[in-house]
């Protein structure tokens, strides 16, 4: 891999969490312990999203009333469709997911009876609602009931989405994604989630920080960016060429490099196994054999892996999202790791406030105006 620069805080042990290990020895995840092969291959969603709020895996029980409680919580409350149906159509739809969560607060406020873990919860069952009640609204003029049947988020978001159930397979292989994408230590998003919680700001408030970090492509908006690099190549070859001459331009390809792995991303085999299945069910490989030989050609030319947004790009377009729901879909999952990393910081709270390392001019004597130039 090329060297590692210094700046931007890397390296820097900025606090401790009890929430997931990242990178240990240059690779590995865990959320609470374990392992994210185990939670990709044998948890759902749910199941994840509760052990990193609540701290445990759930019991049969706890999960099946947790998923009650989830599919309740995914109507609108009318004002805040009147101001969704307000935002123009041509609104990104991040921006959408950061007003209509701080739109929320204005709703159904934290208060004595509507604590952390409700507000945690409300959210993470109702950022589809809110996007795609949106989406429809500005695409067709449709004011669609926000309520599913689907069981799962995975499967409530792609219902709204298509407005047909979605097949056993890409129900799961987007659960997989939710799960892959739902904590991931002091990121830049979360650490800068914390930074506001840290000032004993309000919950909602917490998230949108987040939102708004995690937007940038050099983190969660590289799956976006990944996707339209793809899709913008005919082929493999044409990949191929057109790779060398941005690297040889020293521009970033998208959705490679990290700043904490060194080896490998270990969430990238899985999504990667997932996009291929989802090619192979669709009968359509070009954007995976594409997506395969610019993998090859970063390792090649600067030993540089794929990171999870890259093969989450075209697993998503098998799944017929639309691009601009990509990092959205980031959002509705990472609002996990987000609400745990809120309440763990509250538990133990003092303000986040570095010191800075000044590199500005001596002290200088005040100059009336009319001598300025
Ligand atoms: C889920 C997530 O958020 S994962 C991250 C998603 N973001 C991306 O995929 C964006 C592309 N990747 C990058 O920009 C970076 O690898 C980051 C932001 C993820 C990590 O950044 P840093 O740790 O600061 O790495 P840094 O920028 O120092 O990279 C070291 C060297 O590798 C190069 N490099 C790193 N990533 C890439 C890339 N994707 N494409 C081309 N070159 C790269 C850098 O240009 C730098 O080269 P230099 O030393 O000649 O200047
Ligand atoms: O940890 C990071 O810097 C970025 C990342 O992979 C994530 O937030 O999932």
């Amino acid at each position: 891999m090329a060297g590692k620069k210094t700046g931007g805080l890397a390296e820097v042990i900025a606090g401790q969490t009890a929430i997931s290990t990242v990178g240990k020895e240059g690779k590995g995840l865990t959320y609470r312990g374990y392992s994210i092969d185990d939670l990709a291959q044998f948890g759902s969603f749910e199941e994840t999203a509760y052990l990193l709020i609540y701290g445990k895996l759930p019991s049969q029980t706890e999960l099946n009333q947790y998923k009650q409680k989830l599919s309740g919580l995914r109507k609108l409350p009318d004002g805040l469709r009147t101001i969704l149906e307000q935002l123009s159509g041509s609104t990104h739809p991040m921006d959408i997911l950061r007003t209509g969560i701080s739109a929320f607060s204005a709703f159904e406020p934290e208060a004595l009876d509507r604590d952390q873990y409700d507000i945690a919860d409300r959210l993470l069952a109702s950022c589809a609602s809110i996007l795609l009640y949106w989406h429809h609204y500005h695409t067709s003029g449709t004011r669609i009931d926000t309520e599913t049947d689907s069981e799962s988020i995975a499967g409530h978001f792609l219902e709204l989405l298509h407005g047909r159930k979605p097949s056993g397979l890409h129900e799961k292989a987007l659960d997989v994604s939710l799960i892959l994408y739902a904590e991931h230590e002091f990121n830049a998003s979360t650490f800068a989630a914390r930074v506001t919680a840290s000032t004993l700001s309000d919950f909602y408030s917490a998230i949108t920080t987040g939102i708004g970090t995690l937007r940038g492509p050099l983190h969660g908006g590289a799956n976006e960016a990944a996707m339209e690099l793809i899709e913008a190549f005919e082929g493999p070859n044409e990949a191929e060429n057109g790779i060398l001459q941005m690297l040889a331009q020293k521009k970033l390809i998208m959705g490679f490099g990290h700043r904490v792995y060194s080896v490998s991303d270990p969430r990238s085999d899985i999504i990667k196994k997932w996009s291929r299945t989802l090619s192979e069910a669709a009968g359509e490989m070009k954007l995976y054999d594409i997506s395969e030989r610019i993998e090859q050609i970063m390792l090649r030319e600067k030993k540089l892996f794929a990171n999870l947004d890259f093969y989450s790009a075209s697993a998503y377009r098998l799944l017929g999202i639309p691009t601009p729901l990509f990092t959205p879909i980031f959002v509705i999952s990472r609002t996990s790791g987000w609400a745990a990393h809120i309440i763990e910081q509250r538990a133990g709270n003092r303000l986040i406030r570095p010191n800075a390392d000044y590199s500005g001019p001596d002290l200088k004597s005040w100059p009336a105006i009319r001598s300025r130039s």
